[in-house]
């Protein structure tokens, strides 16, 4: 079993010599693992077939990088030991006279998606932008663990490849989990502030933006032939960081695991990065947002990753015999609550739905709360 010194000896190195690599650690996991790409190839992911750990952009034309699992290798640093550490809701450090700039840029963003959607363009549109921070220390493995112990419940990663550069992040957003022939997705929108409670109240306005992604999902879905058995929970508060959003589980069953990327291809993206109608969203968000979004609410995470199950036999006569059998395993998420690292500088993407009854000035600060599950890993 390989000890924490041995694992983070072994990024550092692989970063060192430029190769790509990724480690995470799943929601809830005590394991952290890596896939250390073993030579210097770009490979992409064509068709979602392959079996590895994707990093897909936001936009669905441009390539999505893979690290193959027959091209790597891989490191689990089980029962990992983190100093938890609770994270702040204060906005202490955040210079809001340097960022007037960028709020009333936003909150023009934010005004322009208002009036089409009252102008009856489209229903919802999900508008971000992005901040430059200057980080003290750049030292990605260093700010990757600070992560693992800030975010026990997020999809934490930290993610180097030539092509991309390093990017770092803690979603709260599942996009795909897919096990045999079942799934389950989640439709995560509305934000408030974390104060301790999950039980909270909701404005109409977020329950709002919310319904509308969990009725795409489920009406995506629906379409699809080879989905059957859809399931949706009610939608509870879910904690992410200092913030609270509503999610909505859903799970399904498909008719033939084969079917993976019409499922990929059914949710990315969903109305909680793109808008509704998709198209008419995408293309105002195309247009009118000042910066690329990259790999920001595109998708990352495992594709058909064979993992070891073992199940006891159920017959009597052989009570501790085991089986082990061989399943694939696809576990994505959405890239949010992420960042860039370049020449010394963090570039933090956040963003938030839009809808008839958004408020600019709400709107930007949103953002900036949202801001803060990567700041508070930076100023330590
Ligand atoms: C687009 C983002 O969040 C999405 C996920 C949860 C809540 C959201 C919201 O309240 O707007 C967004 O839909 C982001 O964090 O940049």
């Amino acid at each position: 079993m390989i000890n924490a010194r041995e694992f983070y000896d072994k990024l550092r190195s692989q970063f060192e010599e430029k190769k790509p690599f990724v480690a995470y650690r799943k929601p809830g996991s005590e394991s952290v693992k890596a896939l250390l790409q073993t030579d210097s190839e770009i490979y992409y992911s064509k068709d979602l077939s392959e079996s590895g750990f994707v990093f897909a952009p936001f936009n669905s034309e441009a390539n999505s990088y893979i690290i193959p699992v027959e091209k790597s290798e891989i490191l689990v640093y089980e029962n990992i030991e983190v100093d938890t550490v609770e994270v702040e809701n204060s906005l202490n450090g955040v210079d809001f006279e340097y960022m007037e700039e960028d709020q009333k840029r936003h909150e023009n963003l934010v005004q322009k998606g208002i009036d089409h959607i009252k102008e009856g363009d489209f229903k919802k549109v999900v508008l971000s932008r992005s901040e430059i921070v200057q980080v003290l220390d750049p030292d990605p493995i260093r700010i990757f663990k600070r992560l693992l112990s800030s975010y026990s419940h997020a999809m934490v990663y930290v993610w180097f490849h030539p092509e991309t550069g390093v990017w770092l992040g803690a979603t709260p957003e599942t996009l795909l989990k897919a096990e045999r022939n079942k799934f389950k997705t989640m439709a995560l929108a509305g934000t408030q502030l974390f104060k301790g409670e999950t039980d909270v109240e909701w404005e109409t306005k977020e329950v709002e933006e919310q319904l509308f992604v969990t009725d795409y999902i489920l009406k995506s879905l629906e379409k699809l032939q080879n989905v059957e058995n859809i399931q949706a929970s009610r939608p509870y508060s879910a904690r992410a960081g200092n913030l609270l959003h509503i999610c909505t589980d859903i799970s399904g069953h498909l008719t033939d695991p084969e079917y993976l990327k019409d499922l990929v291809k059914a949710l990315h993206p969903t109305p909680a990065v793109c808008g509704l109608p998709k198209e008419k969203a995408l293309h105002f968000i195309l247009e009118n947002e000042d910066h690329s979004r990259e790999f920001y609410s595109g998708y990352l995470g495992e594709i058909n990753l064979k993992t070891e199950q073992k199940r006891n036999s159920n017959r009597r006569n052989q009570e501790n015999q085991q089986f082990t059998s061989i399943l694939k395993q696809t576990d994505l998420f959405v890239n949010l609550r992420c960042m860039k690292l370049k020449d010394g500088n963090a570039t933090i993407f956040v963003g938030g739905g839009v809808t008839k009854g958004s408020n600019a000035g709400d709107e930007w600060m949103e953002t900036v709360n949202k801001s803060q599950t990567m700041k508070a890993v930076l100023v330590k």
